[in-house]
């Protein structure tokens, strides 16, 4: 800067909602200023030669830059005063306020940046003050926060699966983010918060940050869907990062040998004080310090400062290193990085591959191919639980795109030599110069994807990469997005795992990892569904130094959901010589479920934070409700659904079968539905997950791969088609609507046969009271009815017809290759039968006319079968979480009634007794 920053022009800014009598309890904070007067520093760029050639130009131009200027300040005022005047809604369900300006003006460019660093400075010295502050704010403050869209928004740009997230930008003030000050988080990353409009952390962050950001503790986390778990350890990761570059940049140090994990240190001092107290067993001080080291590690913000003066304390009676920055304390063999390593990297980071980039068209035009490989047999298609790694590469398409993509240089990583299809040894550590820092597993490929969204988003002024490795895309583009060495690698098991024994060299640093997250964890670590999983935790746990210096995440909205044993397992057991035994098998409870998983991990000392409440995963904001109907009216039921509350729905099957059959009658009765199963080609699953995303009266018709962690904005109901097959998955796929504190509805359709299932659900769910019916018209499904069975049977006749096409082709294959000629007359097929045709002709007819009558007509009076409100009114639409909500309030009101009643006659008939 040519002036000096003293002769600059500086203005107060208003710190609106930030208490006046806050200000002089915290020590030393005056207020804060902007420079708002900085527009000469263009020309101190410009060489002097060209100053001097265009002074007198600038002289001429002077005034009326000037006047321009001052036209520009005067008329900020207004416009931020026009900001505030538009209501829209978040895609996380926030309700803000947008402004018409488009981009943030460099003022607020610059302000951010002085003002981050003001409260970054500032949170470091007041850090008590601080969070005090940060309370009484946070009982002040409104909850709408004013945003404005970016240029960038308004431009049609074809958005992508999970960047709903970044797609607007939020005008919140550094002032306006001192929630996360307490949490000392990367003035970078609370910058992309802020620019994401995350005011403050939802519960599962606030609670999970301190001990995973200070104590730098194992974290296993379990909250209700759509409560933000993705970011209680993108955070983190995120920050651990960071601090390790910091760290190894500041001391020339290899990453791979420093330390951050603080647990082995203190779980170290802790059993040391454990093995002095069993020696001395007297030292009653000394048991003291050990329980306020425990109490402090129960905390992370006793993990950091306060619990390292413990900690300290502790150190200095057993001689050991335990101090404010563990990083700094422990000693290491010092290793010097190599420079070529460096040199022979640095031109694989012109390759990096962004995750935009790798969703290309082109790229899943070339997964296509592999999924159609890996589609499974028809008749596979019922079973249900999918598995979505399988099959997911043909050879062909690898050693043709490798072709392009393969050569000497571009295959090795500096000093490190690409050695293919080898098995290499766990324990072996390769190291790259560009070191893997953290890996994330999920279950499915959308989730990796959306995560990994998340965490660019997140991460977008910290320069960390994040690569996504799932199966059903080209493996090509995924190992030369490996090849630049992304510090972060977000992957379903199954292509990890393949990538992994082909040798790729960034993935042989995965026994170093600093980070294990593993979302979705219950489902993960199921038995059988996940094969991959058990030798890649092995791989992970082979080297005990990588294990406990590894700090893990685990989360899910189930993580603590037990089961009731199955019938078969409980009560007495006959034996085959008749004599009785009493089974000793009993319910796992929630502690040993954890027990297990943080095993099966290899975590150490981790902190529970168990959110879940009373409705065991389902958010507050869910209501629920149920239909029960036999199986053949269920397409009624659902159809009258779609048609008479739309908005954006998933109905969820238990099978792709059910799927694919619900998605074609679906399309005849005009519905557009969207399928998504496993054997679906992934381009098209990513496609119609996107449309779905697009519509706000969408159908999505899905099988369990979309129940878990898909966040996809304003879901106005789920269905539940079929009931699920386990409560956890109940509660998943009830998770897709009322995400971030906003309100849904689910309605769980259920048939006579599967009455034991939901109410297993009821129970592992601890439900007293079963599911409220929801409201339907029974008038208006006479006619539903109808129209549904004429669609069953144009269905039922199109099947027959593409069985006998597919029979037709299959047989002339056979006589082709066996040179046969077939007689027509000797195999009936049942496409040549015109009596088909015809009566698909007429049922079209049919159906069409029946369609283009209106379903509903207005103004139609009818009464609720479960009501019995004579007032209730129909009108064409409406809203289905309204009309549940209104049956729920009269429904308790009759109830109320009822039980007034009864207690009035219960009190007369007191009275009568006593006369
Ligand atoms: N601090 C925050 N403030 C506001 N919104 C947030 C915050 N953190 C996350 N979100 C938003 O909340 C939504 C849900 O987050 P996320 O997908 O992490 O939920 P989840 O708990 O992992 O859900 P599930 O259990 O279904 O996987 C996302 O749209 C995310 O952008």
């Amino acid at each position: 800067m040519s002036k000096k920053i003293h002769t600059m022009k500086w203005d107060s800014v208003p710190m609106d909602g930030f208490p006046a009598s806050m200000m002089d309890k915290l020590h030393g904070f005056v207020g804060l200023e902007e420079c708002t007067e900085y527009g000469l520093d263009k020309s101190t760029k410009r060489s002097k030669k060209k100053n001097q050639d265009n002074s007198a130009k600038q002289k001429e131009t002077k005034p009326k830059d000037a006047k321009k200027r001052k036209n520009k300040e005067s008329k900020d005022p207004q416009e931020s005063v026009a900001c505030q005047k538009k209501k829209v809604k978040l895609s996380n369900g926030f309700i803000v306020e947008t402004c018409e300006k488009e981009a943030p003006s460099p003022t607020n460019k610059i302000d951010i940046d002085g003002k981050l660093k003001q409260i970054k400075d500032f949170s470091k010295g007041n850090q008590t003050k601080l969070i005090k502050s940060k309370k009484e704010i946070n009982k002040n403050e409104d909850a709408v926060i004013t945003v404005k869209k970016q240029s960038l928004c308004k431009k049609t740009k074809k958005r992508k699966l999970g960047e709903d997230i970044s797609e607007v930008v939020s005008s919140l003030t550094p002032e306006d983010m001192l929630s996360w000050a307490e949490f000392k988080l990367p003035q970078e990353i609370v910058k992309a918060l802020m620019e994401l409009g995350f005011k403050r952390p939802t519960k599962i962050q606030e609670l999970s940050l301190p001990a995973a950001v200070h104590g730098r503790r194992d974290i296993l986390g379990a909250a209700e869907t759509g409560s933000g778990k993705t970011l209680a350890f993108g955070l983190p990761i995120l920050t651990g990062i960071m601090k390790l570059k910091e760290k190894a940049e500041l001391k020339g140090l290899d990453v791979y040998d420093i330390p951050y994990k603080k647990t082995s240190a203190k779980k170290k001092s802790k059993s040391e004080v454990e093995k002095l107290n069993t020696t001395k067993n007297k030292g009653k001080g000394r048991g003291k310090k050990e329980k306020e080291v425990k109490e402090s590690s129960e905390d992370g913000y006793s993990s950091g400062d306060d619990e390292n003066n413990e900690a300290s304390k502790i150190g200095e009676v057993l001689g050991e290193a335990t101090n404010d920055d563990f990083i700094e304390e422990v000693e290491i063999p010092v290793r010097k990085r190599e420079e070529s390593v460096d040199e022979g990297n640095d031109s694989d980071e012109d390759d990096y591959i962004h995750l935009s980039d790798m969703l290309d068209s082109d790229d899943l035009k070339s997964s296509d191919e592999e999924d159609d490989a890996s589609v499974k047999d028809d008749n596979n298609l019922d079973k249900g639980n999918e598995n979505d790694e399988d099959g997911d590469v043909s050879g062909n398409e690898i050693e043709m795109d490798g072709v392009d993509e393969v050569d000497a240089n571009a295959q090795s990583i500096g000093c490190v030599k690409v050695i293919d299809d080898v098995e290499l040894p766990g324990n072996v550590l390769y190291k790259t110069g560009k070191p893997l820092y953290a890996l994330i597993l999920t279950p499915t490929r959308e989730l990796a994807i959306q995560i990994s969204r998340h965490l660019i988003a997140a991460a977008k002024y910290t320069g960390i990469r994040v690569a996504t490795i799932v199966g059903g895309m080209a493996e090509v583009k995924q190992e030369r997005v490996l090849r630049s060495g992304p510090e972060i690698v977000v992957a379903t098991p199954g292509r990890l795992w393949e990538l992994l024994n082909q040798g790729q060299p960034h993935l042989q640093q995965l026994t170093a990892v600093k980070f294990l997250a593993i979302d979705e964890t219950d489902r993960m670590l199921e038995r059988g569904h996940f094969e991959e999983l058990e030798p890649l935790l092995e791989r992970l746990n082979c080297e005990e130094s990588h294990r406990s210096a590894r700090q893990n995440f685990v989360f899910s909205a189930t993580l603590t959901l037990v089961h009731d044993l199955p019938t078969h397992m409980k009560g007495k057991k006959v034996t085959k010589r008749g004599k009785i035994i009493n089974r000793k098998v009993n319910k796992m409870t929630s502690q040993q479920k954890i027990k297990k998983l943080i095993n099966m991990i290899g975590m150490t000392d981790p902190k529970v934070v168990d959110i879940t409440t009373e409705n065991l995963g389902t958010a507050d904001s869910l209501t629920e409700s149920r239909i029960t109907c036999s199986f053949e009216q269920k397409d009624a039921y659902l159809y009258y659904i779609l048609k008479r509350h739309p908005g954006r729905t998933i109905v969820f099957c238990n099978s792709i079968g059910s799927v694919k059959r619900l998605a074609q009658l679906l399309g005849l009765l005009k519905c557009v539905p969207l399928p998504l199963h496993a054997s679906m080609p992934q381009r098209q699953r990513l496609k119609n997950l996107e449309r779905f995303r697009d519509d706000p009266r969408g159908v999505l018709v899905a099988t369990d791969v979309a129940a878990r962690g898909l966040d996809i904005p304003d879901v106005d109901h789920v269905i539940h088609y079929q009931v699920p097959r386990t409560a956890e998955n109940y509660v998943h796929r009830s998770g897709r609507t009322a995400r971030a504190c906003k309100e849904g509805l689910t309605i769980l359709m259920m048939e006579p046969a599967e009455a034991y299932s939901y109410a297993k659900i009821c129970r592992t769910l601890n439900k007293t009271s079963e599911l409220a019916t929801f409201p339907v018209s029974s008038h208006s499904l006479a006619s539903i009815k109808e129209l549904v069975n004429l669609a069953r049977e144009m269905d039922g006749l199109m099947l027959k017809k593409r069985r006998a096409t597919h029979a037709q082709g299959w047989r002339d294959r056979v006589a082709k290759e066996m040179d046969m000629i077939v007689d027509d007359d000797d195999v009936p097929s049942a496409h040549m039968d015109p009596a088909i045709d015809k009566a698909l002709k007429v049922k079209k007819k049919r159906l069409d006319f029946m369609l283009s009558r209106p379903l509903f007509p207005k103004g139609f009076s009818f009464k609720y079968p479960t009501l019995n409100d004579p007032d209730a009114l129909v009108m064409p639409e409406e809203n289905a979480l309204q009309v549940m909500k209104k049956s729920l309030e009269t429904g308790e009101l009759k109830r109320d009634k009822r039980k007034g009643k009864n207690d009035a006659l219960l009190k007369l008939e007191k009275r009568f007794k006593k006369l």
